[in-house]
């Protein structure tokens, strides 16, 4: 059924609303919050902007906005701050947003939300803040404090990243987080070649750069949701950030080889492995959730790659029908900070909720090494800048398991910081784009 028509502020505000109550990742959300919504393209982008906007910068507007509230130590309504932040958001970022504007449609919005008793709040401290807005200065020096709110990033996520990797590559990840993230898609050559494709999306306006490296990577500009190009649907390409696609390559995968990516879904990395081992090889692709299997079947369907066997599996246990793989990819869930470009609410989790995870992710690890052939490689990887979840379990794995030795990791990247030769941390401000860890092991032939 069609949603009621609503503005693109109530959009985002509504859609902010929920990626604060956990209803799920903020491009999710948000795609969901624009479907059959009745808003032209330009709706919504500002709908768009102002959602990324606010997530990006919650900390940098809520210390701007606890300046114009009369009673600084009560927290406000969490939709009457909720719109506050929209309409600051405009306010101080949206240079082509008249003041008034952003005041009077963020109280539209709070109105149509039903919630029309917090509408005088809400013009009350949007107003203060237009007033006072060239008087409030963010604070400046290098201290934890001054950093968390001139980048909107938490302290404890600050301090971890100093300990771990330094006080320079932390600033020059801080400045990463604001810059808008590239589309990189991987070209299926089963189905065309990059010269084909990117032949076809002129035709369709969108322009296509082929990377020198890896081979078949590529950016997309003036795209949209790529998901509604024809040449997506016909499978000619799947999306894959650039580290993602490096992850595979430091895989080196072969014609031929089997390898068991036992935690697959969405699919990316096994449908590019997928191509790379041609239909001589294989991919078991594993996943615990039955749902997220299926959109590894779709994409593989898609892409038309018989070649992979998705199939449901607990990568702390048996996975059915693998005995020896030639390799096995370990891409494991993590706490994601690496991706804070595309999903800026990840900067936000709350470090005490991601404890558990360095023993899954060993568990997994540890597990998954019974399926490499001797001889064969075993590859580590998340996507999150956080050594308890990458360097520690690496080294623990080569501790306790001394039938593996380290494999050196070497995908013609620039090393950013010090680490061992059989590790890799990709930083999203140098070469890569998204933020990842790799770690290489191979077992012992003897
Ligand atoms: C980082 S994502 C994998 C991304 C995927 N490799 C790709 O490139 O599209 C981690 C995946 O691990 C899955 N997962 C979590 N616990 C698991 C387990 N015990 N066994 C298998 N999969 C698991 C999650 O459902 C999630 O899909």
């Amino acid at each position: 059924m069609p949603k009621p028509h609503q503005t693109a502020r109530a959009v985002a505000l509504q859609a902010l609303i929920q990626v604060e109550q956990g209803f799920g990742y903020s491009n999710i959300v948000l795609d969901h919050s624009l479907e059959d919504i009745g808003l032209n393209r330009r709706d919504k982008a500002l709908a768009a902007a102002i959602f990324y906007g606010v997530l990006e910068k919650r900390l940098t507007l809520d210390y701007y906005i606890v300046r114009c509230l009369s009673s600084p130590g009560r927290k406000p309504d969490p939709m009457a701050l909720e719109a506050i932040r929209c309409g600051a958001y405009q306010i101080l970022y949206m240079d082509r947003v008249p003041d008034s504007a952003a005041v009077n449609e963020t109280v539209q919005a709070v109105k149509s939300a039903g919630r029309a008793q917090l509408a005088g709040f809400v013009n009350g401290v949007l107003r203060g803040l237009v007033r006072k807005k060239g008087q409030i200065e963010l604070p400046g020096g290098d201290s934890l404090k001054a950093l968390s709110v001139r980048f909107s990033v938490p302290e404890d996520l600050i301090k971890l990243w100093t300990e771990g990797y330094g006080r320079r590559a932390t600033v020059q990840i801080l400045d990463s987080l604001s810059e808008k993230p590239e589309l990189f898609i991987r070209v299926n050559r089963a189905r065309c070649t990059a010269e084909e494709l990117e032949a076809s999306l002129k035709e369709s306006g969108v322009k296509m750069c082929s990377l020198q490296h890896p081979q078949y990577a590529a950016v997309l500009e003036n795209c949209g949701a790529p998901q509604g190009l024809e040449q997506f649907k016909k499978g000619m390409f799947h999306v894959q950030d650039l580290s993602a696609q490096l992850v595979c390559r430091a895989l080196d995968p072969r014609p031929g080889e089997t390898i068991c990516d036992c935690c697959a879904a969405p699919g990316g990395k096994a449908f590019t492995l997928a191509q790379e081992v041609g239909t001589e090889g294989r991919i078991y692709a594993f996943d615990l959730h039955e749902k997220r299997v299926g959109l590894i079947k779709e994409g593989a369907a898609r892409l038309g790659l018989d070649n992979i066997y998705a199939r449901v599996g607990d990568a702390t246990d048996v996975l059915e029908g693998v005995i020896q793989a030639d390799k096995v990819l370990c891409d494991v869930p993590c706490s994601g900070f690496g991706v804070i470009k595309r999903k800026p609410e990840i900067r936000y989790k709350n470090l005490e909720s991601l404890q558990d995870l360095p023993k899954l992710q060993y568990n997994i690890l540890q597990n998954a090494s019974r399926y490499v052939r001797p001889g064969g490689l075993l590859l580590y990887s998340t996507c999150t800048l956080n050594p308890a979840e990458n360097s520690a379990v690496a080294k623990r794995f080569l501790q306790e398991n001394n039938g593996f030795e380290p494999m050196t990791i070497d995908i013609g990247l620039r090393r950013v910081i010090e680490e061992p030769e059989n590790m890799l941390t990709m930083m999203p401000f140098a070469e890569a784009s998204d933020g990842f860890f790799v770690a290489g092991f191979r077992k012992k032939t003897g």
